[in-house]
């Protein structure tokens, strides 16, 4: 809280104000807040909330000056106007590296309390502007709760944030920022030294000798150089291990949607889809974030689709594997051996069977642990910390956008349609990657610089990203991701009949350079191309390339390229109907009278891909394709 500072003088010097406050009274200031409207205005300080949470905060916090300028020249300012704000409270819940600690404390009271338990977590929190965790710290919905709005700062000292209740963050306008850089050589090496370990194993070795046994036979291993090893999520840390791996002389194989082929080329890595990543490996490196589309891909299912004897290596995430395939895999040899860092549920019970299973080593989610990157993500989160504290977008935060509420109103269908539109878009790329050129079109019947696009821009991103990664997008961070990912996103405004009243008459998402898996989702230029517009307050599917639709965007989507008959609407309802999926919406569009048509069917529920495969099998039927919204 803050108390009144004394003006020890004020004077006017072309057209600035400037408020000189005792050099004591600011000493271990974090802020100086300008408490009245009426002499704000005075002072013509036109933005009052952008000085305090600008540069005026961010210069006291760096360094306390003794002096304010401000804009105008009526200096008639009472000193009781002038609040200073103490310095915020930092908790640090787990192990941070010291040279984080240090650029904490400049600026803020730093709590290092490790090892609490929730409720002591609840107790502390009100307390706290900000706090620091790795991931072995949940902050949960009551957490937030808890803090009864004081605590304005999540930092996550690595990258996955999965331990952080984002909804709830967002709903009660706390921002979280993560690390995303500094572990990721850690990771790397920590993969590669349980792929040698695993290899020979050293493990079991190691606890043999130590048991008094000398025991060579028993511990041949297998060679890596010249086997092929599949790199699953060829990100950040995948290509590193990539990168290492090539060392050791092994052929390296990688999957990854989004790969970049440049990079790829680079390190003389083959990118490849995810079924035969999985039958050519001899090894397998896991290195995707756990996401809904991520979360158990390797299942039962998957393992009948691997070489047999693979070997299976995890720093990524436990959930990315369903544990009792695994304990199964492993049993009947499909799997020969597992080295894994993380586990669904960390610590995992004693008992674990697979923890337990004798082709099996363990590490306790040490990817991150190394003295180097310690210091370096506690760095990266400091700074991250530090600037959102004193009001700075972070270019790691991870939700919070900051909109005008009055835009936000304006905007919210079109926030929807934006997204979807992504979403839907990103479906229709062919398997394999290479979403890089976006344009976005909007049709405006408004004047150009009467259109905020950035959150239509964030939302489109979102939804191109979300689906294959565990990075939460928004305003804040959504052009920085789209950067980090190789997304070129242009934007162009077309002017639209219509009333100026509707901020827009539709937008149009194309992405270039790829092919698709509906070839009449490519437009005439050779782009996957959709547009939607808003009817009834509603978002609607209006385009796939150059078939005009008119489909609601509010369950998933059948589409469907058929030559337009008689009859063919009746056939996949009834096929649908057997299965009691609901169809919210159809719509055709098509080039002629009984030429090429594109049906688009709004379904409420996931049709089953026996019923999928019965409508593809119409006669008329050309090519189909299932978007889950
Ligand atoms: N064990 C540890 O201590 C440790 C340390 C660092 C990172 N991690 C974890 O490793 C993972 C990767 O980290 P990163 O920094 O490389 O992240 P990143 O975002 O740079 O890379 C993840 C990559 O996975 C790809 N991907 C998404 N869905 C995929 C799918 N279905 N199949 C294949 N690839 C897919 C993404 O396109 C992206 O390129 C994260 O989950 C992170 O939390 C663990
Ligand atoms: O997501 C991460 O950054 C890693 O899993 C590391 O987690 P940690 O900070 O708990 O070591």
């Amino acid at each position: 809280m803050g108390a009144p500072a004394q003006i020890s003088s004020a004077r006017a010097a072309r057209g600035i104000a400037i408020l000189e406050l005792p050099r004591s009274l600011l000493a271990g200031a974090r802020a100086a807040r300008i408490s009245s409207g009426a002499v704000a205005r005075k002072l013509g300080l036109v933005a009052t909330r952008h000085i305090l949470g600008g540069s005026l905060h961010r210069g006291l916090a760096a360094k306390p000056p003794c002096a304010i300028a401000v804009e105008g020249s009526d200096i008639s300012v009472r000193s009781q106007a002038i609040e200073v704000i103490s310095k915020p409270t930092v908790l640090v819940a787990e192990k941070l590296g010291e040279a984080g600690l240090e650029l904490l404390r400049k600026v803020a009271n730093v709590d290092c309390s490790y090892n609490l338990s929730p409720e002591d977590l609840c107790a502390k929190i009100s307390l706290c502007d900000a706090v620091i965790v790795r991931s072995g710290t949940k902050i949960t919905r009551e957490v937030f709760e808890a803090s009864n709005g004081r605590l304005k700062v999540v930092g996550r000292a690595g990258v996955g944030i999965d331990n952080v209740d984002l909804q709830a963050a967002t709903e009660m306008g706390c921002l979280v920022v993560n690390a995303p850089t500094a572990n990721t050589v850690a990771a790397a090496e920590h993969g590669i030294a349980l792929l040698a370990a695993l290899a020979r194993n050293v493990a079991q070795a190691n606890a043999s000798v130590k048991s008094g046994k000398w025991q060579r036979n028993k511990f041949t291993g297998v060679s890596l150089v010249d086997k092929t090893i599949a790199v699953l999520g060829f990100g950040k840390v995948g290509s590193e291990v990539a990168r290492r791996a090539k060392g050791l002389g092994m052929h390296v194989i990688a999957h990854d949607p989004y790969a970049p082929a440049d990079r790829a080329r680079a390190i003389g890595v083959e990118l490849v889809s995810f079924d035969e990543a999985l039958a050519r490996a001899d090894f397998i490196s896991l290195h995707m974030p756990l996401t809904p589309a991520t979360n158990k891909i390797f299942n039962d299912e998957t393992f009948a689709k691997v070489k047999k004897g693979v070997r299976i290596v995890n720093v990524a995430r436990g959930g990315v594997i369903d544990e009792n395939s695994l304990v199964r895999a492993l049993n009947s040899g499909i799997v020969a051996q597992a080295a894994l860092d993380v586990f669904t549920k960390e610590p995992p019970e004693k008992d674990d069977k697979l923890v337990q299973h004798e082709n099996v080593i363990v590490t306790p989610h040490l990817g991150a642990s190394t003295a180097e990157a310690q210091e370096g993500v506690a760095l990266e989160i400091a700074e991250a910390v530090v600037g959102a504290l004193q009001g700075e977008l972070a270019a790691t935060a991870v939700n919070a956008p900051m909109v005008p509420s009055e835009v936000l109103t304006e905007l919210a269908p079109y926030i929807t349609l934006a997204e979807r539109l992504g979403k839907l878009a990103v479906q229709l790329v062919a398997g394999g990657g290479g979403v890089k050129d976006i344009t976005i079109s909007y049709n405006s019947a408004r004047a150009p610089d009467d259109l905020d696009t950035r959150l239509l821009r964030a939302m489109i991103v979102k939804g191109l990203v979300e689906p294959v990664s565990d990075t939460h997008i928004n305003l804040v961070n959504a052009d920085y991701i789209a950067k980090q990912r190789g997304l070129r996103i242009s934007e162009e405004r077309h002017p639209a009949e219509g009333t100026e009243a509707a901020p827009l008459e539709s937008i149009e998402v194309r992405i270039a350079n790829v092919e698709s898996r509906f070839s009449s989702a490519m437009s005439d230029s050779g782009d996957v191309s959709l547009a939607g517009r808003i009817k009834d307050g509603v978002p609607h599917l209006s385009q796939v390339g150059s078939f005009s639709i008119d489909v609601s965007l509010e369950g998933s989507v059948i589409l469907c390229r058929q030559v337009d008959q008689p009859g063919m609407i009746g056939k996949v309802g009834g096929l649908l109907g057997d299965e009691n999926v609901n169809i919210s919406f159809m719509s055709v569009g098509r080039t002629s009278p009984r030429q090429k048509a594109v049906m688009a069917i709004g379904v409420d529920d996931e049709p089953s891909k026996e019923v999928l495969q019965k409508i593809g099998s119409i006669s008329a039927v050309e090519e189909l394709v299932f978007l889950k919204l």
